[in-house]
């Protein structure tokens, strides 16, 4: 079983995170692995975190991200968080830096458990995030679907967290658009060479927002922490927020916001919660993974195991 790697189901906003231990080794998770965890129920997920060993100086991890179709994702800020309460608790440290391909995220554990990432710059050049077609102005661009003289969504933000998104602004409740049906279409419309994350933002108020996310490449999740870095942005950009908001997931199951600030530094900071649910162990190579014996139930109050 030397093949195995310890590994942890996680969530962060019900946005299903497996975070896998790859350090001490030089191979990665592969798609075939992540496509059979995403087939068994009981792993189903929409990101994988693999953390590997550090590969540049005065960083703690190298993170690879997949997303459950296999393909990889440049950022996901609600794995982020899983990855930081996960070495929190197994170090007691509260700071972490981490690398991935789009650059390098700091991120702190608070005392009350929540934690913030330091998502990094956002980009607006539309051949950053990538669009197919040049806009200088990329917080309207012109998209839309449904009948051209009366569209149903139109005018998207676009921009790049590290990982591409449009956002459409909606002024009802996200929840009773068919996402189900035209995110894939927006997902793969030829205007994203490399696909985009598609969220529907309502504004709610001056300094909150509703949203709710088709994933690229993990279709319709309970919740995407990039997309809300994304629609904190775009509104402030567009003048419908100030540059700190709070964001209701719609789609998520657990009623607490996340809170984003679009720092005067340029920086974008994601404040949310993570969730442990089980460990195991995993074949990084094929999937196939043991769930670890859990310690039977004790009463509350007792230290006993
Ligand atoms: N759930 C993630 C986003 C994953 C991004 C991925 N779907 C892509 O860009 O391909 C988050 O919390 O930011």
């Amino acid at each position: 079983m030397a093949d195995l790697v310890e590994f942890a189901r996680m969530n962060g906003l019900g946005n299903k995170i497996l975070v896998v231990d790859m350090r001490g080794r030089a191979d990665k998770v592969t798609p075939e692995a992540a496509i059979a965890l995403n087939a068994d129920p009981a792993t189903r997920f929409d990101q994988i975190m693999a953390i590997h060993d550090p590969k540049a100086q005065g960083t703690d991890a190298f993170i690879d991200i997949l997303n459950s179709d296999g393909s990889k994702a440049q950022a996901c800020g609600n794995g982020t968080r899983c990855v930081v309460q996960a070495l929190a608790a197994e170090t007691g440290r509260k700071a972490f830096t981490f690398q991935t391909v789009a650059g390098i995220l700091n991120a702190v554990e608070h005392e009350d458990g929540t934690i913030s990432v330091d998502m990094g710059k956002p980009v607006f050049e539309w051949n950053k995030i990538p669009l197919a077609e040049e806009f200088f102005d990329t917080s309207r661009i012109e998209l839309q679907i449904g009948p051209i003289d009366a569209p149903m969504l139109h005018s998207p933000s676009a921009m790049s967290m590290g990982n591409p998104h449009a956002i459409f602004w909606v002024d009802r409740d996200p929840m009773s658009f068919d996402l189900e049906r035209f995110g894939p279409l927006l997902e793969n419309h030829p205007m994203f060479p490399e696909k985009a994350n598609i969220t529907l933002a309502q504004v709610t108020s001056d300094a909150s927002l509703r949203t709710r996310t088709w994933e690229r490449g993990a279709g319709l999740t309970l919740a995407c922490g990039s997309a809300a870095c994304a629609c904190a942005v775009s509104a402030a950009r567009t003048g419908r927020t100030g540059r700190k908001v709070t964001i209701d997931v719609a789609s998520s199951p657990v009623r607490q916001p996340l809170v984003i600030e679009w720092r005067q530094d340029d920086h974008v900071v994601m404040t949310g919660p993570a969730e442990w649910e089980w460990s195991g162990k995993v074949n990084p190579a094929t999937g196939v993974f043991l769930r670890d014996e859990e310690p039977e139930s004790v009463a509350p109050g007792s230290l006993a195991k």
